[in-house]
């Protein structure tokens, strides 16, 4: 299948489900929106699909596995994969579980700077897909490339997964960073010390370092740590004015991946002894047992270092 896919079906109606379809949709594909609440048949709807498109939330990539499993695909479909996160019982990417379960389709990352809510202004924006398999990246590079939405295409998936599921780890860290007024010097020390600690985490995760220097790493970085419209950002930027994290969750308009990835990346980390001092921080501030302004402290006060050990 060369050129714009024909029958996208995309699979999870949140923000950024939505996004993902209009975007292909007004490339002239045909565009099914599927929800668990639409009431329509999956079935009917993925095994006339070109591309599947899984836009869901990290908790809901497994059950969805589950029914397309039960479904059985076309093959020769080819499956997207637009989550960031880690799955809390395997530690898993979306990628890793997509890949485990259908190891003979072609499989593609899609990871950037793509705050929905811009995008659905029609404002220019650019992103990565990423596959191992070259045709189906550039299938899925045609399918959502306009004017207005530039596709670029990389063979690092993981690595590409990664650098949009870590940074929200550090937008949360960059929303307290705001919320307590810290100034400029601080958030550039923040962020610039951030891209290390997830290409540590990443790479040691199988992604390669150079990614993390890209769109799906740096790019969105900057994009999630320094705009509201970031959920995981409006989480730190709300503790660091005192509400409780039920408080903000209740509240927060979507999905605010970030908790659950500091979870699973501390156990990651303490696994293979990674170092990971902001999201230590990041971690004991979301399960209470630090205030924002203590977390701060903690940061600054450790052991003095060179700039580039570890
Ligand atoms: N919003 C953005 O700007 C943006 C940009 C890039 C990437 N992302 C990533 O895309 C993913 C979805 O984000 P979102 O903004 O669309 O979140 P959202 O608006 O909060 O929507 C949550 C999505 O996850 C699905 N979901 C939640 N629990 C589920 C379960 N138990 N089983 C099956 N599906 C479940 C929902 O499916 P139903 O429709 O069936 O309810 C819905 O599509 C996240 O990993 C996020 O990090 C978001
Ligand atoms: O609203 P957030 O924090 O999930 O961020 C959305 C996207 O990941 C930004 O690229």
């Amino acid at each position: 299948m060369n050129g714009k896919a024909k029958v996208v079906t995309i699979i999870g109606a949140g923000a950024w489900g939505t996004t993902l379809g209009n975007l292909a949709f007004q490339n002239r594909s045909s565009v099914y929106l599927w929800s668990r609440h639409s009431g329509e048949d999956l079935r009917s709807v993925v095994c006339t699909a070109d591309v599947v498109v899984s836009a869901v939330s990290i908790k809901g990539v497994p059950p969805t596995i589950e029914k397309l499993q039960k479904i059985g695909l076309p093959e020769g479909t080819i499956l997207l994969t637009a989550t960031k996160g880690l799955d809390p019982v395997t530690t898993k990417t979306a990628f890793h579980l997509w890949r485990e379960a259908f190891p003979n389709f072609p499989l593609v990352v899609l990871s950037g700077p793509n705050l929905s809510k811009e995008i659905d202004r029609g404002l220019p924006a650019a992103t990565v897909v990423s596959s191992y398999e070259k045709t189906a990246a550039e299938t899925v590079q045609f399918l959502f490339a306009s004017e207005k939405f530039r596709v670029y295409i990389n063979d690092d998936p993981l690595g590409t997964e990664l650098g949009g599921t870590l940074k929200n780890v550090m937008a949360i860290a960059s929303g307290v960073c705001d919320g307590l007024q810290l100034g400029t010097n601080a958030k550039s020390a923040l962020l610039t010390r951030a891209l290390p600690e997830m290409v540590r985490v990443g790479t040691a995760l199988g992604g390669r370092a150079e990614t993390f220097f890209g769109l799906s790493g740096l790019g969105d970085l900057l994009a999630t740590c320094n705009s509201p419209l970031s959920r995981n950002y409006q989480v730190g930027y709300q503790l660091s004015l005192g509400l409780s994290l039920a408080e903000i969750l209740e509240r927060l308009e979507g999905t605010a991946e970030g908790v659950n990835t500091t979870e699973v990346l501390i156990r990651i980390a303490g696994d293979k002894n990674l170092y990971v001092p902001i999201a230590v921080q990041v971690h004991r501030l979301l399960q209470g047992e630090i205030t924002p302004a203590e977390a701060v402290t903690e940061l600054m006060r450790r052991d003095l270092k060179s700039e580039f050990d570890r």
